[in-house]
């Protein structure tokens, strides 16, 4: 029988913070395994609200998350260590992620602290380095990589857990137009589920064949990727701007 659980299922997610802010209005998304999904959305729709409820960091609103068919119960120690195995986040600054002296020692400690090690934990730290093409780069110290390179590292570091669903939280922010190139390749060639949180719209087309658009708290918009973009009145009403010149349609 074909498995049809989805890598990700939420349902009737709502959030307030403490200081009464609703930031999520009842949310519902259902990403299946190998999807690559683009989470959009103008400044303070809720994008890392929502994020931040994939591996437990934020809960208590109401609703439901599950990741590939494990409910997301933070008051249960055992359950949310496998969900922070199957949810890998990659945040916006690679620094949050790298504290070892070396990058392989990095990329090793999220799945020594599962319990891996002797040849399972290198081949794992191998395959991951390779994956972001940063191998040759194995014994040096983090911070004295570029910040293109702490990037690929820290998303090594969530591949060396081997995720079933790989988060990202503005993937190309901060890189030049080069290792944003290059990390597109990265990503477009990992044999996993991906969410994408992005304003960058063409970054988007390039690497999700999917979007979603948050404004307010809500899912306004689920459709290819092409047709989002390309919808003008949509695009506006949401306050998402192409970069001046770029036509979607030629990426059709
Ligand atoms: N710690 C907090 N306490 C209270 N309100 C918060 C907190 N964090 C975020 N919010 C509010 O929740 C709403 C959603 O914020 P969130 O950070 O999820 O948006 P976002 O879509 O990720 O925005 P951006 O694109 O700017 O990163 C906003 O109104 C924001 O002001």
């Amino acid at each position: 029988m074909i498995d049809v659980t989805p890598a990700l299922a939420i349902s009737g997610l709502t959030f307030a913070y403490p200081d009464g802010r609703q930031a999520l209005f009842g949310v519902d998304l259902s990403i299946a395994d190998g999807e690559r999904v683009a989470l959009l959305g103008p400044n303070g729709a809720g994008k890392t609200t929502l994020v931040l409820h994939l591996n437990g960091i934020l809960h208590g609103g109401g609703g439901r998350v599950e990741v590939a068919g494990l409910p997301v119960t933070p008051r249960d120690r055992q359950a949310i260590t496998e969900i922070r195995r199957r949810v890998g986040i990659v945040f916006q600054d690679p620094d949050d992620q790298l504290f070892m002296p070396t990058v392989a020692e990095d990329v090793a400690f999220g799945p020594s602290n599962l319990g891996v090690h002797g040849e399972e934990l290198a081949s794992r730290v191998t395959e991951a380095l390779t994956a972001v093409g940063m191998l040759e780069h194995r014994d040096q110290i983090p911070h004295h990589l570029s910040f293109g390179q702490r990037r690929r590292v820290a998303v090594a570091t969530v591949l060396a857990m081997r995720p079933s669903i790989l988060v990202l939280d503005e993937p190309s922010s901060n890189l030049d137009p080069a290792s944003r190139r290059e990390l597109a390749g990265i990503l477009a060639d990992l044999p996993v589920t991906v969410l994408m949180v992005t304003h960058d719209l063409p970054y988007a087309l390039e690497l999700c064949p999917r979007s979603v658009i948050l404004d307010g708290g809500r899912i306004v918009a689920d459709a290819a990727t092409g047709d989002l973009l390309a919808d003008r009145e949509l695009m506006a009403a949401h306050r998402l701007e192409l970069p001046f010149g770029f036509d979607p349609s030629f990426r059709r």
